[in-house]
């Protein structure tokens, strides 16, 4: 089994339906119109949101969020990975309840409990969501920014990217680059190429969230290989989202041929039907990729990971030996 990395998970969106419905039970509310057969509904990005916001809401103490962030990140130790990057989201915590300081801290606790049992390594990116809108955007950056926790690395926007400007968000980028922290942002998945450029030219991401839609784009394919930005892919969300009709048509394949430095990701595993596991198996039989290409997809992981680098150089050393 190739050893594995991921950059691009948002913790809420890794609950299980199984443990949404049990937090449900705890709650008193009623999941049937969002898990049917044991499997999440929706029909369209507005419904998987719809979906998503109500699950999230469920999760409302410090042991909730500590729980899922243990189950999440053993399960992927389980699958391979020795290193997780989850998004959160301090919008979500405070509508259920929580602030944003306790749901980091339980977070946190969550990533250690696992790690303490499998070894893996976890960080935080702090995210903003887009359709909340620009001040909690800023807000989110700024608790990132001064919360202190050694965890959180990296900052970040995800949400609906048909609403709001990357102009919009500058603002909370700068706060959270002048903290030191890591930059993504999510672009090229909902809307077509010009947002990955815009990212480019104003937010100046290491990495984009997804960006898949570049590749309507050569001269911006040129750009993001020339300036080794990374490509956070999350192929089985694509096709469960209908960004693209089938793997056959999905862009990784022509994005790595072009000299863009790819991740393999699982974005929100049980709402698309899958989990790191599966998009390191999508990878292997529809583009191709045998071992040594997947632990070259793992390497780029960690060499993109916003982690400091004696924890880098350790997860690169495991890499290596794995490989021999
Ligand atoms: N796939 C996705 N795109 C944008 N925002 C999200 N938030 C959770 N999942 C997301
Ligand atoms: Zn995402």
């Amino acid at each position: 089994m190739p050893l594995k990395a991921e950059l691009h998970c948002h913790i809420e969106g890794a609950a299980a339906p199984e443990l949404v419905i049990r937090q449900a039970q705890k709650y008193g509310k009623d999941t049937s119109p969002y898990i049917q057969n044991g499997s999440f509904v929706w029909h369209d990005f507005t419904s998987f949101l719809a979906a998503y916001d109500f699950s999230a809401d469920l999760f409302r103490t410090e042991e909730d969020y500590a729980r899922l962030a243990d189950h999440y990140l053993t399960s992927l130790a389980r699958d391979g990975a020795i290193y997780s990057e989850v998004f959160t989201s301090p919008d979500h915590a405070t509508k259920a309840g929580l602030s944003p300081k306790a749901y980091t801290e339980a977070l946190g606790e969550g990533m250690l409990r696992a790690k303490a049992k499998t070894g893996i390594e976890g960080r935080m990116i702090v995210t903003g969501v887009r359709h909340v809108g620009v001040e909690s955007i800023e807000q989110a950056a700024r608790f990132a920014a001064r919360c202190g926790n050694p965890l959180v690395t990296g900052f970040g926007v995800a949400g609906d990217e048909r609403m709001g400007e990357m102009e919009d968000y500058v603002r909370a980028f700068e706060i959270a680059r002048e903290a030191g922290l890591g930059i993504t942002i999510h672009a090229g998945e909902l809307t077509g190429w010009e947002t990955v450029q815009a990212a480019l030219d104003h937010i100046r991401p290491s990495r984009i969230g997804h960006g898949v839609r570049a590749i309507e784009n050569p001269d911006l394919v040129r750009r993001i290989a020339d300036e080794g930005i990374v490509l956070e892919c999350c192929p089985g969300s694509n096709i469960a989202l209908k960004v693209f009709d089938s793997f056959a048509d999905h862009p990784f394949p022509a994005l790595q041929a072009a000299g863009c430095k790819v991740t393999l990701n699982s974005d929100d595993p049980p709402y698309f039907w899958t989990s790191l596991k599966r998009e390191y198996d999508i990878a292997a039989e529809h583009f191709a990729m045998n071992e040594k290409a997947l632990a070259a997809v793992t390497r780029t992981a960690i060499e993109a990971a916003f982690v400091d680098r004696k924890t880098k150089a350790a997860l690169l050393a495991r890499l290596n030996g794995a490989a021999r």
